[in-house]
């Protein structure tokens, strides 16, 4: 079988979705990519082999390789708790991630198709998104594979990154197949009050884009969610390297 070509659904009604965008500072789109796009990049995205992700002890992003992992043996269990000690008191998350820059710089997996899908990221997407957000500064996309398990979660937060981050824009690409909205893993937008303002349910084969800074956080997945959370997930940055 050929690999399909990623590109964006020809049938997405970019001008609408601009206007929803400039209107709310958020945009949800629909069938972003036709049916067999979409079950490609679905495919990859639930069999590649994934690093943990967490917020590491001096409140850096730790990254852990499953060989590291297996390394780190009982250490693992205590870091884990200590994390949600963190969390409870500050900001923390938790989730297996895939960082699509760093493998395609680094040669991991070699030769896989998914190497196409951060090309394209830095291509078509990068144009699609300096549209629907109006924003000319847009330059390139980070991104990373996420896979979001039972008890994994990300807390409040608003995006604003290291001060050299450069976000203008958050995305995500969801690929969750079926989901029932009592799972958790809900991306929450959150108001001053504390209370959330809007909750939207994994979805499968659709584009999320909201303004940074927005105080938001992904739900805890529920210990009973039957299957795994899995989104493309980062920002639309301007030039700055
Ligand atoms: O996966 C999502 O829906 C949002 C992820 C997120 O907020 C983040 O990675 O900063
Ligand atoms: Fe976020």
């Amino acid at each position: 079988m050929t690999t399909p070509v990623i590109r964006i659904n020809p049938a997405i009604d970019a001008k609408a979705a601009r206007d929803a965008y400039k209107r709310d500072g958020f945009v949800q789109i629909a069938d972003i990519f036709e049916p067999h796009v979409a079950e490609h990049m679905a495919r990859m995205i639930e069999t590649l082999t994934y690093d943990l992700a967490f917020q590491g002890e001096e409140d850096k992003p730790v990254l852990l390789t499953q060989e590291e992992i297996r390394q780190q043996g009982q250490q693992m269990g205590q870091r884990i708790r200590n994390l949600m000690d963190r969390t409870g008191d500050n900001y923390g998350f938790l989730y297996q991630s895939y960082p699509l820059i760093t493998a395609y710089l680094t040669g991991r997996d070699a030769g896989h198709p998914i190497h196409r899908l951060t090309e394209w990221l830095n291509a078509e997407f990068t144009a699609f998104g300096a549209f629907i957000t109006d924003e000319p500064r847009v330059a390139k996309a980070d991104g990373q594979l996420t896979r979001y398990r039972p008890g994994d979660f990300i807390g409040l937060h608003d995006d604003v990154g290291p001060e050299d981050s450069h976000r203008l824009t958050a995305y995500t690409l969801g690929f969750t197949r079926r989901w029932r909205s009592d799972w958790g893993g809900q991306l929450l937008f959150h108001d001053n009050k504390g209370d959330v303002s809007r909750g939207f349910v994994p979805r499968f084969n659709t584009l999320t884009l909201f303004k940074v800074p927005q105080l938001h956080s992904v739900a805890v997945v529920a210990p009973y969610a039957k299957v795994h959370r899995h989104s493309v997930v980062g920002w639309l940055r301007d030039h700055t390297p």
